[in-house]
């Protein structure tokens, strides 16, 4: 077939008029309403010349195609058809102040069409050029409608019926264009027709023949990239409901971005993996001529869309991301395949002949197994031609067999700029593991302009948004439970609530609250709402099954999900394990997981290890003080402790700081606890259990199996209060003013304070206990809530290294769980 016609230079010195050709696809023509807007927009174009290449009103061609098969049937057409006729005389009746003469001609084409469709009746098929020339009359109809609405308003325009213009012919991979033919007719068209704009009809064509036919799938795309070159436009505009080439589907990713360039060859790989760009083989056309194609959206007219081109403009290396669903993994394993020439060949050859179309193909260099995907409705067929094919190498278990796994989707980043660029299977691939989704099979051509894996399709959507995260299309979402909105928690609320947009636009986290729960409440949500915390707190339903949670934050397709636990609760982390085994992040000021059982300790750390998810917990110790850290760090590089020494409670320093006499003991306790320093029961500081469980934490993280019971502990709390509950406790605190007054007086007069001190050493000896300190001693001078941890290492022996700040408070510890949630989301991907 002749080449298409390059720019006409047949007046070099007088630059061509600029011709702009458009296309408007059914949803932009959907109805009276839809049409006016288009013309508005074409008549408002300042271009010189125009052509607008139209698609049949929405719905139309679909209806045509049941009414032909209806015909073909036997069925009775004549409703249908006659719902048609009615829909396109109301759209003239709504657009044309004097509609008769396109209402005489509307009746003579349906009655045309009829007589046609009668035709099929009575001989109970329909030829395919009466099917073709039935199914593209929607086009004709519209083409008619906007031109004459045009007309009306003002403009020139005159009519371009495809069917006596573009000239094609079937061929292997679809229709091909006779350039020259149809350059020659449009050349006789201009003269009969001289305005400088034109509407067209898109999808149809005349065959070799003369009859009319159709250009297959996407055809008015086709139409109007032909028409584009025909007419020497220097633009393609493609209107649709969009704004441009989205970087992901919409649906799936609702945090999708309108790509403002791309070059045709991201357009076609993008394309071909079913995004809503225009598909490929219409795009020949401009790209043999280098013509710029704007996708823009017919509701959105001011927005510049997505430019394809075949630069392709800055951007990331990857541009978007492209989900193809609904296929199936056949794959031949077999160690006689290794090394054996010509086994691909016949893999091909043999679903080739089949008819069965191969999506993608990966196999490891060992050639020990080379697997296929396809259409899943193609997998039985797959297999059986396979099975067909090396029945020999099976007889001889050459072949160990033909495995099908259905229920599979293929994810594919494309991107020019992946080209010679290390590192983007690495971003891929590792936010695919840390969204815990697992890859199947991998494939790249050698363009490297695409990379795709086979996953479960379960796992699509959340494999989709982690990758879209990843290239920094999105921002790296967190589906987020808080357990215990109590002091801390809401504390930690309310810093999220406050930083979130900050997070968003400069870090590219997006953190969403899913789900709060109390003791007694429980909030879950799928979506976004605009409500306070505290308010979805109030409307909470009663509920308290934990699991739920771990359920409903895995359910939310999110890349990530992260629990916080604000509660001090022994019962919560019991599942601690459990959720991180799952995939689910574990963020906690709670000691209780740190300090319990070790065999639990044990087993979180393990699911920590397998799940790939992270358990945080540096606020157990010294609230928002880096204590846990740093003890890390100096083990981490190789340091050894030998002790660690230290006031670890907030509420206990701030007790006998305070503590001189001149007020009630069990006063101080109280304005601690409405201070919201101590815990939720006050006993676990005044018995000393919770230093005792800090001590036990950083004996666990330095390596020793230390338990709660090995720490020698001194309690403060009289006997008489150890049994009551805690309202008993508190009402009773009174009980604790003699004995303290009393340990006051007696230190004072050895010229000394009382410090309520923890020690660890590293031959496992641990002991937290109230002692007197003479007045020069560096714990001595603490002020308020201050804790001071001091770690004597081989490297820090002589003068210890010491960490020192306020160790309680919920707006201290709140931050020490915030950094806590930022160093996951760091490690997630996160700018921080
Ligand atoms: N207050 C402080 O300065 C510090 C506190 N922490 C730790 O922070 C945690 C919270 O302390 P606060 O906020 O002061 O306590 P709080 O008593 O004010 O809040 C605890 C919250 O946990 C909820 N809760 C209790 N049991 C629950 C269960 N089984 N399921 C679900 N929710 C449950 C309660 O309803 C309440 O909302 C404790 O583990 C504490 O040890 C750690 C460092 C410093
Ligand atoms: N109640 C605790 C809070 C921090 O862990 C304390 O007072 O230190």
């Amino acid at each position: 077939m002749n080449a298409l016609p390059q720019q006409d230079d047949a007046e070099p010195s007088k630059p061509a008029a600029r011709c702009r050709a458009h296309k408007f696809g059914g949803s932009s023509l959907a109805d009276a309403g839809r049409i006016r807007h288009v013309a508005g927009l074409m008549l408002d174009a300042d271009d010189p010349r125009q052509v607008v290449v139209v698609s049949a009103m929405q719905g139309v061609t679909d209806a045509l195609i049941g009414i032909a098969n209806a015909a073909a049937e036997g069925s009775d057409w004549r409703p249908a058809l006659e719902a048609l006729r009615q829909k396109h005389l109301d759209a003239a009746n709504a657009l044309l102040d004097a509609p008769a003469d396109t209402r005489d001609w509307l009746d003579a084409q349906f009655a045309q069409l009829a007589e046609l469709l009668r035709a099929v009746g009575l001989l109970r098929q329909p030829g395919r050029a009466a099917f073709e020339r039935i199914q593209g009359m929607g086009e004709v109809l519209s083409s008619r409608l906007l031109q004459a609405h045009l007309r009306a308003r003002g403009g020139d325009y005159a009519l371009l019926d495809a069917r006596e213009v573009l000239v094609v012919q079937p061929g292997e991979l679809g229709v091909i264009v006779d350039w020259e033919q149809s350059a020659k007719r449009l050349a006789a068209w201009r003269t009969a027709h001289p305005q400088a704009r034109a509407v067209a009809t898109g999808f149809v064509a005349g065959g070799k023949d003369g009859l009319p036919t159709v250009l297959g799938r996407n055809g008015s795309d086709f139409s109007a990239a032909i028409f584009a070159a025909l007419f020497d436009a220097d633009e393609l505009h493609i209107w649709s409901d969009v704004d441009g080439v989205l970087s992901a589907d919409p649906r799936l990713v609702p945090e999708a971005v309108s790509l403002t360039a791309m070059s045709y060859q991201e357009a076609c790989e993008l394309a071909y993996f079913g995004a809503k760009v225009i598909h490929p083989q219409t795009m020949t056309p401009a790209i043999a001529r280098g013509l710029p194609i704007l996708m823009r959206n017919t509701f959105n007219p001011d927005f510049p869309g997505t430019r394809i081109d075949a630069d392709g403009g800055a951007g990331g290396p990857v541009k978007g991301l492209t989900l193809n669903a609904g296929l199936a993994l056949v794959s031949l394993e077999g160690a006689g395949l290794i090394g054996v020439p010509g086994t691909a060949e016949r893999v091909f050859a043999a679903l080739h002949a089949a008819k069965i179309s191969v999506v993608m193909i990966s196999q490891g260099s060992s050639e020990h197994s080379i697997c296929s995907v396809v259409r899943e409705a193609d997998a039985a067929a797959a297999r059986d031609v396979l099975l067909d094919e090396f029945a020999r190498e099976l007889g001889s278990a050459q072949v160990q067999g033909v495995q099908v796994v259905p229920g599979i989707s293929v994810l594919a980043a494309v991107g020019d700029g992946m080209a010679g660029t290390p590192g983007i299977a690495a971003q891929l691939f590792g936010a695919l593991a840390r969204a815990r989704v697992n890859i199947r099979a991998i494939a790249q051509g050698a363009s490297e302009r695409n990379i795709s894996v086979a996953i479960a399709a379960e796992d699509q959507t959340r494999a989709l948004r982690a990758a879209h995260a990843a290239f920094w299309l999105s921002p790296q979402t967190v589906a987020l439970a808080v357990i215990g909105p109590g002091k801390v928690g809401a504390a930690l609320l309310d810093q999220l609530q406050a930083a979130l947009p900050r997070l968003r636009s400069e870090a590219n986290i997006d953190l969403r609250l899913r789900a709060l729960a109390t003791s007694s409440k429980l909030w879950l949500s799928e979506h976004r709402d605009s409500k306070d915390w505290r308010t979805r707190m109030e409307e909470a339903p009663i509920a308290t099954d934990l699991s739920a949670i771990a359920r409903h934050l895995l359910d939310t397709h999110m890349p990530h999900a992260a629990i916080i636990d604000c509660s001090a609760s022994n019962a919560v982390a019991e599942h601690y394990a459990e959720w991180l085994a799952a995939g689910i992040h574990v963020i906690t000021p709670n000691k209780q997981a740190g300090a319990g059982p070790l065999e639990r300790y044990a087993a979180i750390r393990s699911a920590r290890a397998h799940g790939g998810a992270r358990f945080r917990y540096e606020a157990t110790v010294g609230a928002g003080l880096p204590v846990i850290s740093t003890l890390r760090d100096l083990l981490d590089t190789g340091d050894a402790l030998i002790a660690i020494d230290g006031i670890f409670s907030g509420t206990l320093a701030w007790l006998f700081n305070k503590f001189d006499g001149s007020v009630a003991f069990s006063e101080l306790v109280r304005e601690a606890h409405a201070l919201g320093y101590t815990e939720p029961d006050p006993r676990d500081d005044l018995s000393g259990m919770d230093v005792a469980r800090k001590l036990t934490i950083l004996a666990r993280e330095a390596g020793m199996p230390l338990s709660l019971q090995d720490v020698e502990v001194e309690s403060l709390v009289p006997a008489a209060l150890r049994d009551a509950d805690r309202d008993g406790f508190m009402a009773g605190l009174a009980a604790m003013d003699a004995p303290m007054l009393q340990r006051l007086q007696a230190a004072r007069e050895r010229g000394c304070v009382l410090r309520y001190v923890a020690r660890l050493q590293n031959d496992g000896s641990a002991r937290v206990a109230l002692l007197e300190l003479p007045n020069d001693h560096a714990f001595a001078h603490l002020r308020l809530t201050d804790n001071c941890v001091q770690f004597t290492t081989r490297r820090y022996c002589d003068n210890p290294l010491i960490v020192q700040g306020p160790g309680a408070g919920p707006e201290v510890t709140a931050a020490g769980v915030f950094s806590d949630l930022l160093r996951v989301a760091g490690a997630l991907g996160a700018r921080l």
